[in-house]
């Protein structure tokens, strides 16, 4: 269990990568340097007591001139730490958030229809802020509190063990009685923690799908759903404030017996000349910091254990495999033969359900026109997503030009348009470049003109620098089909592979858009997936799924 605790903390610390060391030496410095303070006032305070009670002036204004000293060099020292500080942690903690969002990214496709996206927000947001959070305060918190509870313990020693004694037994009861609520604690935050990664997917769901929500009038569900969750969120809340009271409530009564102990002991030592008063007043100075590292013990043994669960949820994600795609080693369809693309004996399904293909074999050979044909629900998106290199099969061989291909090939030799094309927020011209950054305007109205796109590109208001919003939302579902099919055109690959990529554009622009592409057919090879009767007619071959 300790040996769970003391990984799952390293793991933690890991997190921050190569920059790691260098943030914890940041964070030391900056967290002794206020808790120094603290320790050095006690002292200079007892110096100046004694110094009137013996009537020595010169140890007054030394002691004076000692205080001035140390306010100078805090209003120095505190911003400047403070300052560094924020400049070294920020770096190592945008980078955790950049490695995961990279980790995610470099999932396996079959990942994301497993996943919400609502929750991999919530994780990528919520959880990393919390745990940010956790870097910058907390470990901040523990660092400067142990430095400042260790330091006071040796210097109440050093002034004497009388007094030191009963502080540590009474700091030992503190911290025992924080550990009162720890086990509800943890379980309430657990369960808000899966209810805001629900909250989060259902609201992310309803505005996806808005047009759905408005047309069906399908809100009141929605608030009723989400409702019930912040009610249940509500009610976590309130039971978590209800344990916090009675946990401040038993620390309250604690310190304050804390406070009353050293000061009685301290008044007795006083009538009985063993002790000078200088040395009370540090002892009360100092006990302060002593309880306030034993109730750490308690408080951040818990914090740590609520920051080991949450970043649990990130953890989980960072095991999750990444697809692997292989090398990819140029090779470009001019070292083939006659045949471009193929499947052997391939096998797939989707999550250990019904296989939606066995055994399947297709050959493709270069320039030539295909159609991928089948009833609703056979299988042809999901091959097109096996030919584009989205997914793996689960038995069999892919060839290209002959050779096993890795998906890296695949995606690198294919340009695909699939059903429901996505456009980034941005400009028309910044989703064109998504095909071919390189790409020369010449070009760009070249693909434009073929997928005919061009006409309506150039009637916007800002032409080709007209930012579409998200998902292309300001465009037609024909005109954002048309800027999917010029984007793969700018891509120049062997295969042009379009899942029904023009069902929303009307026939007169259809027929024509259909021409342009079947005559790509010289330069690369063309799959269209599931077409109508006109364009079957044109293919050299109808493949049956
Ligand atoms: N991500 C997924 N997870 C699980 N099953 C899926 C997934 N995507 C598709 N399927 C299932 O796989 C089968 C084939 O789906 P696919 O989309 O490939 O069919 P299709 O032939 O392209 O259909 P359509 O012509 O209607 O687009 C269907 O039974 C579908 O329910």
């Amino acid at each position: 269990m300790k040996n769970e605790f003391v990984n799952d903390g390293k793991k933690i610390f890991n997190l921050l990568g190569n920059e790691k060391w260098k943030y914890l030496l940041s964070v030391i410095i900056c967290a002794i340097v206020v808790p120094a303070f603290d320790l050095a006032l006690p002292w200079v305070t007892k110096w100046m007591i004694n110094a009137v009670e013996m009537g020595s002036k010169e140890l007054l204004i030394q002691g004076f001139l000692t205080m001035i000293i140390i306010f100078i060099l805090y209003s120095i020292l505190v911003p400047i730490t403070g300052y560094h500080y924020e400049g070294r942690s920020h770096k190592p903690l945008l980078g955790v958030r950049l490695r995961l969002l990279k980790h995610i990214i470099g999932m396996p496709f079959n990942f994301f229809s497993k996943q919400h996206s609502g929750e991999l927000m919530s994780r990528l947001t919520g959880d990393i802020d919390e745990l940010f959070d956790f870097y910058k305060e907390q470990t901040y918190d523990i660092i400067s509190i142990l430095f400042k509870g260790i330091g006071a313990l040796a210097m109440l020693f050093i002034l004497d063990i009388r007094i030191a004694a009963p502080v540590i037994i009474l700091g030992i009861i503190s911290a025992v009685s924080r550990s009162y609520g720890v086990k509800a604690l943890k379980e309430n935050s657990d369960d808000v923690r899966k209810l805001s990664g629900e909250a989060n997917s259902l609201v992310s769901d309803s505005l996806g799908g808005i047009k759905v929500v408005k047309a069906f009038k399908f809100e009141e569900f929605l608030n009723r759903d989400f409702t019930s969750i912040m009610d249940r969120v509500t009610r976590k809340a309130y039971d978590r404030n209800i344990i916090e009271i009675k946990r401040n409530a038993l620390s309250y009564i604690i310190g304050s017996l804390n406070f009353l102990g050293v000061l009685c002991i301290g008044a007795y030592m006083i009538s009985k000349g063993t002790l000078d008063v200088g040395s009370v007043f540090a002892a009360i100075m100092l006990q302060e910091g002593i309880i306030e590292m034993f109730v750490a013990f308690g408080t951040y043994g818990f914090g740590i254990k609520i920051q080991i669960a949450k970043s649990a949820r990130i953890f989980e994600l960072f095991q999750e495999k990444q697809e692997r795609q292989g090398k990819y080693e140029g090779s470009g369809s001019h070292i083939c033969g006659d045949e471009l693309i193929a499947i052997e004996e391939g096998s797939f399904s989707y999550n250990d359900r019904e296989a939606v293909f066995t055994r399947l074999n297709i050959r493709i050979m270069r320039n030539e026109l295909v159609i991928l044909e089948g009833q609703s629900g056979t299988g042809k998106s999901t091959l097109s997503k096996i030919l584009t290199g989205l997914m793996p099969l689960e038995s069999g061989n892919i060839l290209w030009c002959g050779k096993n291909a890795n998906m890296s090939i695949l995606r690198n030799n294919v340009a695909y348009v699939p059903q429901e094309p996505y456009l980034f927020k941005g400009s028309i011209l910044d989703n064109l470049r998504i095909g071919n950054p390189k790409a020369t305007m010449d070009e760009i109205y070249k693909a434009t003109k073929k997928a005919c796109a061009h006409d309506f590109i150039v009637s916007q208001p800002q032409g080709y620098n007209t930012v579409i919003g998200e998902r292309g939302l300001t465009l037609s579902g024909g005109q954002r089909q048309r800027i999917a099919i010029a984007r793969a055109l700018l891509k120049e690959a062997s295969i042009l592979l379009i899942d029904e990529g023009t069902s929303a554009i009307d026939s007169e622009i259809e027929n024509i858009l259909l021409d342009n592409l079947i005559s790509e057919v010289d330069k690369r090879t063309v799959i269209f997936v599931a077409h109508g009767p006109t364009i079957a007619k044109r293919a050299n071959r109808v493949i049956e799924i």
